[in-house]
């Protein structure tokens, strides 16, 4: 199995090495950076990771994939966000310099904790998951989840959320050294694949 990770700014080789750190003899699994589509066409997901989401927004633009990633993305095709990443998948972001695809029905507002210095650690409870130490750098907030499913939520607004094959938070799972999240991602994609084949046993 290979993901992809949005390969332009951010936290690209953290998500690697997070995914690489995963596979098993009876389960293999590739991260791979990626900026083209046929790169992405290659992977059976794709995690779109933290960094500035201006820059990013402004890059998947300029190789034009924006509308190709919100596609697939609406389509089935499974999509993780983090931080940034889930700002570009948001519905609204309230700000024209990163115009949210709508893959995920939130609405987000960038820096809302404020600047740098109000970045922290907090361990939070996520559904389906347990508990998780959760970073927070410069993080977005949700105001409203729409539509979609929180699975976490931390002094009441939603920083985990999921809409069928697409899943996003506000923090930064590739910093913890746990798996945990990246493991639930495989798994989506594990059931989107046993959905497309037909097999519906599980
Ligand atoms: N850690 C992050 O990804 C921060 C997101 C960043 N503050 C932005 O709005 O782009």
């Amino acid at each position: 199995m290979k993901i992809g990770v949005l390969g332009y700014q951010g936290d690209v080789e953290e998500h690697i090495s997070t995914i690489n750190s995963i596979s098993k003899p009876d389960r293999n699994v590739r991260g791979m950076r990626v900026t083209k589509r046929s790169e992405i066409d290659a992977c059976d997901g794709l995690i779109i990771p933290g960094g500035e989401s201006t820059t990013i927004y402004k890059l998947i633009l300029e190789y034009g994939l924006y509308d190709y990633i919100k596609e697939k993305a609406v389509d089935g095709f499974p999509v993780m966000g983090t931080c940034a990443g889930l700002i570009i998948l948001a519905a609204e972001t309230g700000d024209d310099r990163v115009r949210g695809m709508g893959a995920v029905d939130v609405s987000i507002r960038r820096n809302a904790y404020g600047r740098q210095i109000n970045s922290f650690i907090k361990e939070i409870n996520i559904k389906g998951i347990g508990s998780f130490p959760a970073v927070f750098i410069r993080a977005p907030v949700i105001d409203s989840a729409g539509t979609a499913d929180v699975l976490s939520y931390d002094d009441e607004k939603p920083v985990m959320v999921r809409r069928g094959n697409v899943i996003g938070m506000t923090f930064h799972p590739e910093l913890t050294g746990k798996t945990n999240i990246h493991e639930y991602f495989l798994h989506i994609i594990e059931g989107e694949r046993s959905t497309s084949t037909g097999d519906l046993s599980r």
